[in-house]
């Protein structure tokens, strides 16, 4: 069970100083798409243009800039949060005072389902709404478990609601949207699979009391995926609200893809990339154009069985798939999106780092574009597998995050490989997945060793994740394109 609550002392002044912005607010979009209105469609809070933040000049990217390489670049900042942003827990809310709503986002993940319930506060009509809390909760398997078996994947998300429904009161059920996006693990099935899916998700929606939007069940594209997580981090540590331009970047480990974002300060990262993978949107009067990559079937769980050599090898339920990255004696059935596959060490070959970066690399060596930046200073949050890995391995501690580099992801991943037998207690895959990380930051995405990687799974206690970013899209509609 993952229940997040906490609240923010919301703070509030009338004409909002553009470098003061350090609240959690909605952001703003410059040009929202306008919305067709659906019979029944709840009214928000409007949120006047006047209050604004003065739009931003948007600064074209400066040529001269050309990071430098082998440069020993500074720890970044800790990323301490102004004092407005600290939660405090207020047991005399003034929340009666204030018209409050809801938005149920749930995030159908390829190793779990996850529901995030977000409460803001509008305490003045002219004011713009705070995120006061996100209830979380999160079940696994994910959806696609469930691909022979739709109904049951349906009752996982019928759980879930009912969470939603003692976290929201009765009275708003009705104007509260809830909305479902499923990520690698529905774009892995084959698609009449996925479909039968969602449908049956979409049946447990509208049987509930809260409002369902037109399309509030859907595969999200992996574009966005990314661009939302940014949003999210961005948006969580203050980054969106000051004038500086100066945001941080985003590195996503899931389980059946993983997402690189970020916004480049040099021309030529724009200029060399692939064109999908620069993506625009308008995010609270500013326009951003940032690098982002959704690679699928490169997530932790997915690059587990492509080394194995097992991705997409059904029917071959006989065979055992053996890998120099897991114990000698080790051999078990893994499953993995609804399918499952034998594996093992080799019982008479060799185990270890050497071998395993050989088998690693496979996966990940021209697949993976490298961004002409990422040898710069940029700050990056990792999230998802990479926390989750970095404090299994004890890099990091799980309560509270911290700064690594990228070569403590090395260290460790040989230190692992190399005293299987230690750390097997841990998980056997443990060298593996530190070995994939490793391989995918250095030889994938092209990080210096010395890069500086910010762990964290919340950012002052609101889940680092796509949800929150895809709520905000949702309320106000980013327009990516
Ligand atoms: N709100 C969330 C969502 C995912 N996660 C973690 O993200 C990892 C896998 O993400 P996922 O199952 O959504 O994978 P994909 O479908 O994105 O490939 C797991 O380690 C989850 O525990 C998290 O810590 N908090």
């Amino acid at each position: 069970t993952y229940y997040r609550h906490h609240r923010y002392v919301p703070h509030f002044y009338r004409y909002r100083d553009h470098s003061a912005n350090t609240e959690n607010l909605l952001p703003e979009v410059a040009n929202p798409e306008p919305v067709v209105p659906q019979p029944g469609m709840p009214t928000y809070p409007e949120i006047p243009e006047v209050f604004h933040p003065e739009p931003e000049v948007f600064h074209p990217i400066p040529e001269a800039f050309h990071p430098v390489p082998g440069v020993v670049h500074p720890a970044p900042e800790p990323y301490q949060l102004p004092e407005v942003f600290q939660p405090v827990l207020d047991a005399s809310s003034p929340v009666n005072a204030n018209r409050v709503f809801y938005g149920i986002m749930f995030d159908a993940g390829s190793t779990g389902s996850r529901i995030h319930i977000y409460k803001f506060i509008q305490k003045d009509p002219v004011e713009l709404p705070v995120l006061d809390n996100e209830m979380y909760h999160a079940v696994k398997p994910g959806l696609s478990a469930y691909k022979d078996n739709p109904e049951e994947g349906g009752n996982t998300i019928r759980q879930l609601l009912k969470i939603a429904k003692k976290t929201v009161p009765e009275e708003d059920w009705k104007r509260t949207p809830v909305v479902l996006k499923a990520t690698a693990g529905l774009r892995l099935l084959p698609e009449e699979r996925a479909n039968a899916l969602l449908k049956e998700v979409r049946g447990v929606f509208d049987e509930s009391p809260f409002f369902v939007p037109n399309n509030s069940v859907s595969i999200m594209n992996g574009a966005k995926e990314g661009v939302l997580a940014w949003v999210t981090v961005n948006f969580l540590t203050g980054h969106l609200y000051s004038n500086t331009r100066r945001t941080v970047g985003i590195l996503d480990l899931g389980g059946g893809s993983t997402q690189i974002t970020f916004l480049p300060k040099s021309k030529k990262t724009v200029q060399s990339a692939p064109p999908t993978y620069i993506a625009q949107f308008n995010l609270f009067k500013n326009t951003y154009q940032v690098y982002t990559h959704s690679y699928l079937g490169n997530g932790l769980y997915a690059a587990r069985l492509a080394t194995l050599g097992a991705l997409g090898a059904e029917g071959l339920d006989w065979k055992v798939f053996t890998s120099s990255c897991l114990p000698k004696k080790f051999r078990e059935d893994v499953t993995f999106g609804g399918t499952t596959y034998k594996v093992s060490g080799i019982p008479d070959g060799y185990a270890g780092y050497k071998l395993c970066y050989y088998e690693v690399m496979k996966v990940i060596k021209g697949i993976v574009h490298q961004p002409y930046e990422v040898k710069g200073s940029s700050v990056f949050y990792a999230f998802s597998y990479y926390f989750d890995r970095a404090v299994e391995s004890g890099l990091i501690d799980g309560s509270r995050g911290g700064a690594i580099e990228v070569r403590d992801f090395k260290k460790r991943a040989k230190e692992v490989c190399n005293k299987m037998t230690k750390y097997r207690a841990v998980s056997p895959f443990l060298c593996m997945d530190m070995t994939y990380i490793t391989c995918l930051l250095k030889e994938g995405f092209g990080f210096k060793d010395t890069t500086v990687l910010q762990l964290a799974k919340k950012v002052n206690n609101v889940e680092t994740s796509w949800a929150l970013g895809a709520t905000f899209d949702y309320f106000r509609n980013l327009n990516i394109h």
